[in-house]
């Protein structure tokens, strides 16, 4: 394979267009390890309490600029949480003003910290609506949260039951898949010529779901919407390596405490900021497209969301096989470090 021959890669600096912050302790300690590779995010809004209003946005965005590191350079691109309650008037303002770049949908219940989530869409019609207006995107959790759905076919499901019709009701909506885990979801993708794209995690493009439940359960490969079975995982690994503009990284890096992972009914969330670079360009070489990680991680996101890529570059060097820690510190406990359960060979040059 021609990319084994390569062993340095410079590529316009990456963006998350998916990303959990947290606040306070937890923001403190996370937020370094997202700085030091990548220049935007889009920041999930699942705070308790959620961050709903313009003005709980720009406090939140402040806490972040607080929290970046010395000499990093970080724009945190805001998303505010859909309520049945969200105003258009105050959604549409705070995207005038710059302040959300996004509104992000939870079905009510679908996955961790969306109690206040959307249960009638039809009470959200108006905002969405509005959202089409200005060109302000959605993104979605698409998972159905009926307990009568399988766990697995949660997303296939929300695609024909949920986001079929909503895309007929309101087909000028641009609307962003978040952390897609089925080869439904990439076809859907696929077969949709506008307004319509999706983002791809770290850990999905390298867990399924024997990773998590074979041989004992592993609460760190734990996350929803959770890992499919191997064919899915092939198909999200074809998407992010085709340089098809309609999938971008989301990392979804959502660090819990080990303490709130490590029991009986443990958080969903796997924590992939700090070796995110090093696991994806192992996965893009060993699929002969190391070419193709810039349009995955650093072109298609900014093009979608209408945002030029960014002009600082970072380069991937090979070598020895890098570490990580196991987990950071935070106040709150330890966060354990996604394993990818492989050799790392890459790491972004200082
Ligand atoms: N992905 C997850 O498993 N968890 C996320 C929520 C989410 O993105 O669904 C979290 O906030 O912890
Ligand atoms: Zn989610
Ligand atoms: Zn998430």
């Amino acid at each position: 394979m021609p990319d084994k021959n390569i062993t340095e890669l410079t590529i316009r600096r990456p963006d998350d267009w998916h990303l959990h912050l947290r606040d306070g302790a937890m923001l403190q300690a996370v937020l370094p390890e997202t700085t030091r590779h990548f220049a935007r995010a889009i920041i999930m809004p699942n705070l308790v309490p959620p961050v709903v209003t313009a003005q709980q946005a720009q406090a939140y965005r402040e806490r972040i600029m607080a929290a970046v590191p010395d000499g990093a350079v970080f724009t945190p691109l805001m998303t505010l949480y859909l309520t049945e309650d969200t105003d258009p008037a105050d959604v549409a303002q705070a995207h005038a003003d710059g302040i959300a770049t996004a509104v992000k949908l939870y079905p009510a219940g679908a996955t961790t910290n969306s109690a206040s989530g959307v249960t009638d869409f039809d009470k959200v019609r108006a905002v969405l609506e509005k959202m089409a207006d200005i060109g302000m995107p959605l993104c979605v959790h698409g998972e159905v949260t009926n307990s009568d759905i399988d766990i697995f076919d949660r997303e296939a499901v929300f695609i024909d039951k949920v986001l079929k019709p909503l895309r007929k009701k309101v087909p000028d909506l641009k609307i962003v898949m978040e952390h897609v885990t089925t080869q439904d979801a990439v076809d859907y993708v696929r077969d949709t010529s506008k307004n319509l794209a999706a983002t791809i995690t770290t850990h999905h493009l390298i867990i399924n779901r024997n990773d998590i439940l074979a041989g004992g359960i592993k609460p760190h490969y734990y996350c929803l919407p959770v890992a499919k079975r191997e064919a899915h995982r092939v198909a999200l690994v074809e998407a992010a390596i085709s340089g098809d503009k309609r999938f971008f990284l989301g990392t979804d890096s959502a660090p819990h405490t080990d303490p709130a992972k490590l029991q009986p009914c443990g958080c969903a969330g796997i924590f992939t900021a700090p070796n995110t670079m090093s696991c994806l360009a192992e996965v893009f070489e060993a699929a002969g497209k190391l070419k193709k990680l810039e349009a995955f991680a650093s072109l298609n996101g900014p093009q979608f969301y209408g945002l030029p890529p960014n002009d600082a570059t970072i380069t991937l060097l090979k070598g020895d096989p890098v570490s990580y820690p196991d987990s950071i510190p935070t106040a709150d406990g330890p966060v354990t470090v996604f394993d990818p359960a492989f050799d790392l060979h890459w790491r972004v040059a200082d």
